[in-house]
């Protein structure tokens, strides 16, 4: 008789999920960098993972016993119609309400990682009066940068045991004010020392509050939202000359753990997009062409912790 060792888990995956006319997004504080202080949520639009972890339903793995088995297509109907009476108006509040509902319905379930995606989408602007304003009615999917939240539940607790929030997929390209000079040269060296060059990065990134209880008190005035990340992480690009990718991130996880003292660790993954410089105008050097580089990418990491918050 072997003892092997297993892990396991099980769940529903992709889970879209189209609410519209949710509670809107108040009670933000302002910050410099951004003017997003709320949203209206007509339409809170996210996809859903749902992940079951535990031991309780080895059985159905080792002898056909599915009893300590919820079906997961139980799991995405639950989850729609949880989706129906949500009445918080963040990716964390319906997370939060999704975890708490799972495991009171299902005894069965010991321990769960909830996912949430944003599908992003934007009100179009439409006429009124002598200008324009954002539609009440229609929207248009953006397939930009979105939201994402996990949080990990066990029984142990009405607050995520673990949690990491994030906007994934970010994508900004600035013409100039971004250089890479002075690496180490070798054999191997071809890429040449641009004091200016239009750096264009993939950006993703991620924090975790200090308190998880921050994620989550009604009043909202210690939440992050994600769209003032995005803005605080724009405006240093902007405003930033950087030496390189590593130098960027750096400074903006500084800007972002000044920003949001509640958060406890801020980290990035970029990868350079950067074009390739093609041709440069001879009666004018500051035009110039670019074009797609070679298709392997550079990928930088960084985690930032917040001393005092150790
Ligand atoms: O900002 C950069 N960091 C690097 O580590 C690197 N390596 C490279 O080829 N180009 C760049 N750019």
């Amino acid at each position: 008789m072997t003892s092997n060792t297993m892990t396991v888990s099980y769940g529903k995956f992709h889970v879209p999920v189209y609410r519209v006319y949710a509670p809107p997004l108040t009670g933000i504080a302002s910050i410099p960098e951004s003017q997003f202080t709320g949203r209206e949520n007509i339409l809170f639009a996210l996809e859903i993972d749902v992940e079951v972890i535990g031991n309780n339903f080895l059985p159905a793995y080792t002898q056909g016993d599915n009893s300590n088995v919820v079906a997961t297509d139980s799991m995405k109907n639950f989850i729609l119609r949880q989706a129906l009476i949500f009445s918080g108006a963040t990716q964390e509040e319906f997370l939060a309400m999704l975890g708490r509902q799972f495991l009171q319905t299902y005894p069965q379930m010991e321990r769960l990682l909830l996912t949430a995606r944003e599908l992003p989408f934007t009100a179009v602007p439409v006429p009124n009066a002598e200008t324009f304003q954002p539609s009440n009615v229609l929207f248009s999917r953006s397939h930009s940068d979105f939201t994402f939240t996990t949080f990990e539940f066990t029984r142990a607790s009405d607050l995520p045991i673990e949690h990491q929030c994030g906007r994934v997929g970010l994508e900004l390209l600035k013409v100039t004010g971004s250089a890479f000079t002075r690496f180490l040269h070798d054999e191997y060296t071809t890429l040449p020392e641009r004091v200016d060059r239009p750096l264009f990065i993939h950006l993703d990134v991620y924090w975790k509050y200090a308190q998880s209880a921050d994620l989550l008190t009604p009043k909202r005035r210690r939440y992050v939202p994600a769209e003032q990340v995005r803005d605080v992480i724009q405006v240093v690009f902007h405003e930033f000359v950087s030496e390189s990718i590593q130098h960027l991130v750096h400074e903006m996880a500084l800007r972002l753990l000044t920003r949001f003292p509640q958060l406890a660790e801020v980290s990035f993954a970029a990868q350079n997009r950067t074009r390739d410089q093609i041709a440069v105008s001879e009666t004018n050097p500051t035009i110039k062409v670019y074009s797609d580089p070679f298709p392997a990418y550079g990928t930088i990491k960084l985690t930032m912790r917040n001393s005092e918050k150790e």
